[in-house]
């Protein structure tokens, strides 16, 4: 009965609107409040301190181009960390992979995690694959503790720069990430949009190029329910085994196989992986310049 509508600092001036059927959850955790409730048109909407983190709808978008725009961009991805994510989609997503053998995740908030499984079954389900351990905690604490070396891929499925997910937008951060990844190995960040945070993007892709000696490059994709309609990710390997992000090593399309195991692809293909590095020109002006 109402609509919800996502107003916030970082978005000033606008704000996108979804008509509520019911509040299903609301609590307060150690770091945010997290809300859940029935949309009319969009499912079930997962909202952290009145941020809208996905919809039932269209999470697909957002969750299979984070997880196989860096892994299909690799021949033979076997350890994975996602930093964030607690809703597990990305989860879901990195287990179609059957090349994957270890699976780590960080999620600073238990509650995430909890009310995902709760009233997200279909997005949690990444939970139940047993190449997962879920650690909770700051993935910035966590990265410390990491071997150098270790990983083939991170993704980084962040909330926004206001709030928890604040330290994995700085330097330092992105310094440990690079320690913690294999030579010619591959980092997908949530990287904001090009409509709203041109200066952000600008300071990430400063930051990545100074940390990053492989490739560093930005891809968006569209997803209705984040303001804008569209998000960015930052694709960055390091030294080592060169990696062609735009032409994946490792492709797959929806008919494949092993990896509709686990459902189909609603959303990644090849062409729309290669698309999604073709960028508007006031955005290639700043991003190809840092
Ligand atoms: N696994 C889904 C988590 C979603 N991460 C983020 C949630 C907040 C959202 N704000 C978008 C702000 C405008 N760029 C970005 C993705």
């Amino acid at each position: 009965p109402g609509w919800f509508s996502e107003i916030s600092p970082m978005w000033p001036g606008e704000a996108h609107s979804l008509k509520v059927e019911k509040i299903l959850f609301q609590g307060k955790s150690e770091y945010q409040n997290v809300m859940v409730f029935q949309s009319s048109t969009y499912g079930k909407v997962l909202v952290l301190d009145g941020v809208i983190q996905l919809t039932e709808r269209d999470e697909c978008a957002y969750q299979e181009m984070i997880t196989h725009l860096p892994l299909c961009s690799i021949p033979n991805p076997k350890k994975v960390l996602v930093i964030g994510g607690g809703d597990g989609g990305v989860l879901r997503e990195v287990s179609r992979h059957s090349s994957v053998d270890q699976i780590d995740i960080c999620e600073i908030d238990k509650m995430v995690v909890d009310v995902s499984k709760q009233f997200f079954p279909d997005i949690a389900v990444g939970y139940k694959d047993p190449r997962v351990t879920l650690h909770v905690g700051d993935g910035v604490a966590f990265l410390k503790g990491v071997p150098e070396d270790t990983y083939d891929a991170i993704i980084v499925d962040s909330s926004d720069p206001i709030g928890p997910a604040q330290e994995l937008f700085e330097k330092p951060f992105f310094a440990s990430v690079a320690k913690a990844l294999r030579p010619g190995g591959v980092v997908c960040t949530q990287a904001e949009s090009i409509w709203l945070h041109m200066h952000i993007i600008e300071d990430i892709v400063s930051n990545c190029r100074q940390i990053f000696k492989g490739s560093v490059n930005y891809a968006w994709t569209t997803v209705p329910t984040y303001p804008s309609g569209v998000i960015g990710f930052m694709l960055c390997s390091t030294e080592g085994p060169p990696v062609d992000f735009k032409h994946p090593a490792n492709p797959i399309d929806a008919e494949d196989s092993h990896f509709n195991s686990k459902g189909t692809l609603k959303f990644y293909n090849s062409e729309i992986h290669a698309a999604a590095f073709c960028l508007p020109s006031f955005a290639k002006k700043v991003i190809d310049s840092k």
